[in-house]
């Protein structure tokens, strides 16, 4: 398992790109298999779970060809359907969260889907019942084999309906809207997850024919169509990783301009940075911070601690909590920051404690930081990155200490931000993998 050795303190400077957008690659190379036409997929993070996904079309079929480094044209025209049913599908998918999407399309195209147990950040339980009951309200049946922890899916027809989700699972509406895409009649879908890359995703399908309206709000309506085709698409920028990068800027106390940042698809993230008093210009696509030499969490209004919170989209991911935590620990002031979603997202905290940083766990859902500012600065250590969102926000915490860290299990890393190091590099940074 390889490790990044980083000797911190070092201020940054220069501009950065933000990748092509992970979770929005994983529901639209699902995607693909919705069409026997060639897709043509453009700003393709260079990640491990996106690559893995790309490995397992090309083993059910799929042919792929990579004109460029970040762009791939798909073909699902010869589609081998019992593949899904082999331990090497099972095995394979086991490795990331996103090949659960693999399901919608295979059902709505070819009538049965296997699910097994999916990989991804191990943060708590995640369940996929809104998955199999929207797939169940359109007329499939299944089967959970809780011996392999796999379920197995049929649908001889999906026929259009209404359904009131249990909650606005991302992956979850990804699925379901894949399969209701070319079912009989209209499924009408509520309390749908409406973030961006399902934006995205609705986009690229009623370019290949499908008709969805309701975009980008929480009342879906698909009419089923008999056929779709190909098309072209291109990722977003990857929002987390803007958010990684603003607030890498305020820890190391470095000038950098995030380049075509996508501004106008980040949703409150700049507000959230900007609440714990990180400065930045918007210009153009681009977000510039300027080098800080403190910054200071705002308060409530009446002069209340404030409160970071996650929540379905337009509220604030999950996903950028961790940062939130590392970043509040170098600012002055105090924040809660409450993790509705995942159960076992801060635990993470304890290697921040172990570098100096001021926290109190409350809970698993709760962390106070309290920020002493510069005062307070963090020292390096040895530690192994947990989860995907903790892993950046570690190396950033890295970043910013004195002397010398050691972050082990950088697969966790490498599985969400593409050539880390290299970029980092590029803006100063002593990062070495070893
Ligand atoms: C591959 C991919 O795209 N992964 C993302 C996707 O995962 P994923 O689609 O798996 O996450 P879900 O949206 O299904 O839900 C995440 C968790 O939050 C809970 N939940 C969800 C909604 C809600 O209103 N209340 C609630 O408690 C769910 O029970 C679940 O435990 O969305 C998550 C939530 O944005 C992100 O963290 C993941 O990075
Ligand atoms: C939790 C995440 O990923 P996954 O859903 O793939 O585990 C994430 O991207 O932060």
């Amino acid at each position: 398992m390889s490790s990044f050795e980083v000797r911190g303190g070092k201020k940054l400077r220069g501009e950065i790109v933000p990748q092509g957008a992970k979770n929005e690659a994983l529901q639209i190379i699902s995607a693909v298999l919705l069409t026997p036409e060639p897709v043509t997929v453009s700003n393709i993070p260079d990640i491990l779970d996106v690559n893995l996904l790309i490995e397992l079309l090309m083993e059910l079929g799929v042919k792929v060809q990579r004109p460029s480094r970040d762009t791939c044209i798909f073909q699902a025209d010869d589609v081998d359907v019992d593949f899904l049913s082999s331990e090497d599908f099972r095995k394979k998918s086991g490795r990331l969260r996103g090949s659960v999407m693999i399901a919608g399309p295979m059902l709505s195209r070819f009538r049965k889907a296997y699910i097994p147990k999916p990989g991804g950040d191990k943060i708590g339980r995640r369940r996929l019942d809104t998955h199999i009951i929207g797939f169940e309200k359109l007329g499939a049946r299944f089967e959970f084999d809780d011996q392999h922890h796999f379920f197995q899916l049929v649908a001889p027809q999906l026929t259009g309906t209404y359904m009131l989700l249990d909650e606005p699972s991302v992956t979850g509406t990804a699925n379901i809207v894949m399969a209701a895409v070319m079912a009989k009649g209209t499924t009408t879908i509520y309390n749908a997850a409406c973030e961006p890359y399902l934006q995205q995703l609705c986009k690229m399908l009623n370019r290949m024919g499908a008709k969805i309206s309701g975009v980008g709000s929480n009342l879906l309506i698909i009419e089923g169509v008999d056929y779709l085709g190909g098309t072209e698409h291109r990722m977003l920028p990857d929002m987390i990783e803007v958010g990684s990068f603003i607030g890498m800027a305020a820890m190391t106390q470095s000038e950098i301009t995030i380049k075509n940042a996508g501004i106008a698809h980040l949703g409150m993230i700049p507000d959230k940075f900007q609440q714990l008093g990180i400065k930045m210009e918007f210009r153009g696509d681009d977000i510039f911070i300027p080098e800080q030499d403190h910054y200071e969490i705002n308060t409530y209004l009446d002069g209340g601690i404030l409160t970071i919170a996650d929540h379905p989209w337009p509220g604030l991911t999950p996903d950028l909590l961790s940062i939130v935590i590392v970043v509040a620990t170098q600012a002055v002031g105090s924040v809660l920051v409450h993790q509705k979603m995942f159960e076992s997202r801060l635990f993470f905290t304890d290697k921040l404690i172990d570098m100096g940083a001021q926290i109190i766990l409350c809970d698993p859902h709760r962390a106070t930081v309290i920020g002493l500012g510069r005062r307070n600065q963090l020292r390096g250590i040895t530690m192994s990155s947990p989860d995907i969102r903790a892993g950046q926000a570690l190396l950033i915490a890295a970043l910013s200490a004195e002397g010398k860290s050691t972050i082990q299990n950088i697969e966790q890393i490498d599985r969400g931000y593409q050539y880390i190091d290299e970029r980092l590099r590029q803006l100063g940074a002593d990062i070495k993998r070893v």
